[in-house]
């Protein structure tokens, strides 16, 4: 298991540059809001801590993680320096959830290869709610606080390529 030596939301402050300069888009899906709430939380939290402006955080909804694909290449579009994707995507009974991990995944890599704007892949894809609840600011951590600091990382990349 990944996250078995590993806390999503433990990583070196020091490391990461004062981030004042920088404007984000967060897209966030509305399918378990429960846990995409939290993704959120963690991560605006994560950018105003290390010097985000909250004006210079741009939040849409989209209506499942399958729709991230689309808010993500318009919210490119908004003069952010880079955008985070959260969503939330719990097996069910059927394939389905093979087809939509497979298409977010493929889709927000596309947009990260097509664009200049990168786009910060902050999609649970689990097999209970349990594992969700964990990686969502439970035992494992908060997965929106990586992603914030992946984007603020690739904000800076992106500044000084
Ligand atoms: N089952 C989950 C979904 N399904 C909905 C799709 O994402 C999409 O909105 C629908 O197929 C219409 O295009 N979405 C999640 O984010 N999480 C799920 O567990
Ligand atoms: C990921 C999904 O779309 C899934 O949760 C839907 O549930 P089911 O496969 O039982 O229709």
């Amino acid at each position: 298991m990944a996250t078995k030596n590993q806390n999503l939301s433990e990583y070196d402050k020091n490391s990461i540059p004062n981030a004042k300069q920088f404007r984000f888009g967060i897209v966030v899906s509305e399918w378990n809001e429960n846990i995409t709430g939290n993704l959120y939380k963690g991560a605006f939290d994560t950018l105003v801590e290390h010097g985000v402006l909250p004006q210079n955080i741009v939040i849409w909804h989209v209506p499942g993680s399958y729709e991230l694909i689309y808010g993500s290449k318009k919210m490119q579009d908004q003069l952010v320096d880079a955008v985070i994707a959260i969503g939330c995507v719990i097996q069910g009974e059927t394939k389905h959830f093979d087809f939509v991990c497979d298409a977010v995944s493929q889709g927000i890599k596309d947009l990260n290869v097509k664009s200049e704007t990168p786009v910060i892949f902050c999609v649970l894809t689990d097999n209970t709610m349990q594992q969700s609840i964990d990686r969502a600011g439970g035992k494992h951590g908060n997965k929106g606080v990586e992603a914030a600091v992946a984007a603020i990382k690739m904000a800076v990349l992106r500044k000084n390529a």
